[in-house]
């Protein structure tokens, strides 16, 4: 169960709701119906025609929810669509008689599927760069959305939540954590995958390659212990070879991205676009699951490029969101014309 979802359960149980709305400076209070979860949105039900005008004007608004001792407030932001509303995200807190209280984050979710055919930009900065804050990597996703972008990849929990209330676009989700024994990084255990799915990303995407995760776990292991705790949940398999896209469909992941290319003992070397994107080209003849460009795809006629082979979506990062690299282009860049 994702974070609308458990919140939406407790909802439920609330005879009474009250929804706060503000004209230019004005506050009024409704006593509202019910809510109802639909399609990832949570609508708000039985608002009035002047309640729906408001919030037009300003989509600003607070629910609360009473029975007897305990409270559910929520503040967020409502959006209108064929006269109904429904929060875009939303900040609530259930407070329980004995005082004892639990956070929620929501935002309403777009379908994966409408990343097809579109840009998903990775928003990530890991500890040692200098823009490692979610506060940046939900300002980079607003970025990303207002320029057209269908997707964000994010790493960590707390990054996913700060994009999650910016932002409704749908989110692949990692989590970047390094162990002793083991070379796998994106997404190696149980541990991340538990911490993930509470954070609620569309899809998880983790490390697929064929080497041993955390504690000798073969990745088939792997895959299978996640399916059967979260049958749910859609998965995505980051690759470094066309061996290991195979066996990810073979594994049935939901996706496949390319995502390790160059990254690993196995693909050394190799660079996605090499051979015009060779090894793109002969995954979409065999697999049978949607294939995701990612790694090094850092110029758009180059996105331009996986799209038109066929790919379902591709992501590009470094490119667009870290501007060390960025930098460091231009100065090798210059550093070598002056010789
Ligand atoms: C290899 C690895 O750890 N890749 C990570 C996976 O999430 C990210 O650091 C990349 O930025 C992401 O894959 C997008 O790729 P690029 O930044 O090249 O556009």
């Amino acid at each position: 169960m994702n974070e609308i979802e458990r919140l939406y359960t407790f909802l439920v149980q609330f005879p009474e709701l009250y929804l706060a709305t503000q004209e230019q400076g004005q506050p009024h209070i409704l006593p509202i119906r019910s809510v109802h979860l639909e399609n990832g949105r949570l609508y708000v039900i039985g608002c009035d025609k002047e309640t729906l005008q408001r919030l037009n004007t300003n989509p600003k608004a607070a629910l609360l929810a009473v029975s007897g001792q305990q409270q559910l407030r929520m503040e967020g932001r409502l959006l209108i669509e064929d006269s109904r509303c429904y929060f875009r995200s939303a900040q609530a807190e259930l407070v329980s008689p004995d005082g004892t209280s639990q956070a929620f984050h929501i935002s309403a979710q777009r379908p994966f599927e409408n990343v097809y055919g579109k840009l998903i930009v990775s928003c990530q900065a890991l500890p040692e760069e200098p823009l490692h804050s979610s506060v940046i990597m939900a300002r980079m996703a607003e970025a990303a959305r207002r320029a057209g972008a269908a997707g964000i990849r994010a790493n960590s929990t707390a990054d996913i939540q700060a994009i999650r209330t910016q932002v409704d676009l749908p989110i692949i989700g990692i989590i970047k954590a390094e162990y002793p024994d083991s070379p796998v990084y994106i997404t190696p255990t149980m541990k991340e995958i538990d911490a993930l799915v509470s954070a609620g990303p569309d899809v998880i995407a983790l490390d697929a390659t064929d080497r041993l995760r955390p504690g000798n776990i073969s990745l088939a292991d792997f895959v299978a212990a996640i399916r059967s705790r979260y049958p749910q949940q859609k998965l995505m398999a980051d690759c470094s070879t066309p061996a290991e896209i195979l066996q990810a469909d073979e594994l049935g992941f939901d996706y496949i991205g390319t995502t390790l290319v160059g990254y690993t003992e196995a693909s050394r070397g190799h660079r996605i676009e090499e051979n015009d994107f060779e090894w793109i080209r002969q995954a979409l003849e065999q697999i049978h699951v949607p294939l995701i460009a990612e790694g090094n795809i850092d110029t758009p006629e180059k996105a331009r490029r996986v799209l038109d082979l066929g790919c379902f979506s591709v992501v590009v990062g470094s490119a667009i969101t870290r501007p060390q690299n960025i930098a460091a282009r231009f100065t090798a860049a210059l550093e070598k014309e002056g010789k």
